[in-house]
């Protein structure tokens, strides 16, 4: 397969509702999509980045330029036969996993389609459907919190987790239990909003009999995360702190969680998620597939991880409707809590070209 050049086409997408988090609230997505041209097929890979670095470092005009002036010239040097030799032309470039994982994914999803394989396969997928947790921001009162996580378990989902950060994280665990029962699988997400002198807090959580507190603390504090599991009933889950296969192995080993959240484009791309997955497996941490308000591009890729064996928890991998009037792909929808996983060669879907036309901001090619 030859590379002929990758297109970053960034889109726009408003949000249906604003979506609050511990570091802030999101009303749309501008979201970066590579396009991987090849003399055998097209793939497309989907950026996770954020406008601004307040999930993690990288954001989206950092990604572009990432991609601009080192990550697609050193694939023309490289000229890698497939996507498995793409992380490794890259190794040289320290960090910018976010921009790294797209572009494997788009290169990924290209060679997949030329040889028929749907990414599933590839990945050792189980399940032929996954079932979907979803989550719920912070929102103004309980009431408002109440009748969304309402609508969601209507709608079917199989798991709520609720964002929480200092002043809004006892009272709405509390409220959800009292209203929907202990039978609800309920989790929280503080993205590192919680410092080490906040563990009696997070351990007033174990009451509620919740399914996992997720990064709790900075992303860097493996050490205070290890020792708030001690202090902990709930068992701590990590999102921000696992970049790597590595990272989960020495959160492991270091007692700092019993869960991992695995975000492909957190780490660097499928490849690398699935190796977390197999690294965990092998330890018996469950794990489950986290979100990223992702198109449905990035969501088909993601159905199709979470259908691996070791993903044994329900993921943030929600219908479309979660976030969009109007999906890039065809929507995915819940059926039965559940979404279908995609069986189609490569990531299985495309974008809707009208669709694609009107949300497009901008288009840049970059040749090989
Ligand atoms: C803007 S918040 C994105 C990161 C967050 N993601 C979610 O809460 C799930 C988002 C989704 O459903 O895609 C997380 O830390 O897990
Ligand atoms: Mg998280």
């Amino acid at each position: 397969m030859k590379l002929a050049g990758i297109e970053l086409r960034r889109v726009r997408m408003p949000l249906v509702a604003p979506f609050r988090t511990s570091f802030g609230t999101q009303t749309d997505r501008d979201v970066l999509l590579l396009r991987a041209v090849t003399d055998e097929a097209e793939g497309w890979g989907e950026c996770v980045a954020m406008d601004d670095p307040l999930y993690s470092s990288e954001y989206v005009e950092a990604v572009a330029d990432v991609l601009r002036r080192f990550l697609v010239p050193a694939l023309a040097a490289h000229a890698p036969a497939d996507a498995t030799a793409v992380a490794p032309a890259l190794h040289p470039f320290k960090g910018h996993r976010m921009a790294k994982a797209a572009l494997e994914t788009a290169i990924l999803d290209a060679e997949l389609r030329a040889a028929g394989r749907p990414l599933s396969r590839e990945l050792g997928a189980v399940h032929d459907r996954v079932p979907c947790g979803v989550s719920v921001g912070i929102m103004d009162s309980r009431a408002k919190l109440l009748d969304t996580v309402d609508g969601y378990l209507s709608e079917g989902y199989v798991r709520i987790k609720l964002k929480i950060e200092p002043g809004w994280d006892l009272a709405p665990v509390r409220a959800v239990r009292e209203r929907f029962g202990d039978d609800v699988l309920l989790q929280v997400d503080a993205n590192t909003a919680y410092t080490r002198a906040d563990a009696d807090l997070l351990a007033a959580l174990d009451p509620f009999d919740l399914l996992l507190i997720e990064q709790p603390l900075d992303e860097e504090d493996i050490v205070g995360h290890a020792d708030l599991s001690a202090r902990v009933r709930t068992p701590i889950c990590l999102d921000e702190s696992i970049t790597s296969a590595r990272a989960a192995a020495d959160a492991i080993r270091l007692g700092a969680c019993r869960i991992v959240n695995i975000k492909p484009g957190r780490v660097g791309g499928y490849l690398e998620a699935r190796r977390i997955h197999d690294l965990c497996a092998a330890h018996g941490v469950p794990v489950w597939c986290g979100g990223m308000l992702e198109t449905g591009l990035g969501r088909a890729a993601n159905v199709a991880l979470a259908a691996l064996p070791g993903f044994t928890l329900p993921g943030d991998t929600s219908a479309s409707s979660r976030y969009f009037r109007t999906d890039l792909t065809e929507p995915f929808v819940l059926d039965e809590g559940h979404l279908a996983v995609p069986t189609g060669p490569g990531i299985g879907v495309d974008p809707l070209p009208e669709v694609l036309a009107e949300i497009t901001t901008s288009i840049e090619w970059l040749p090989l």
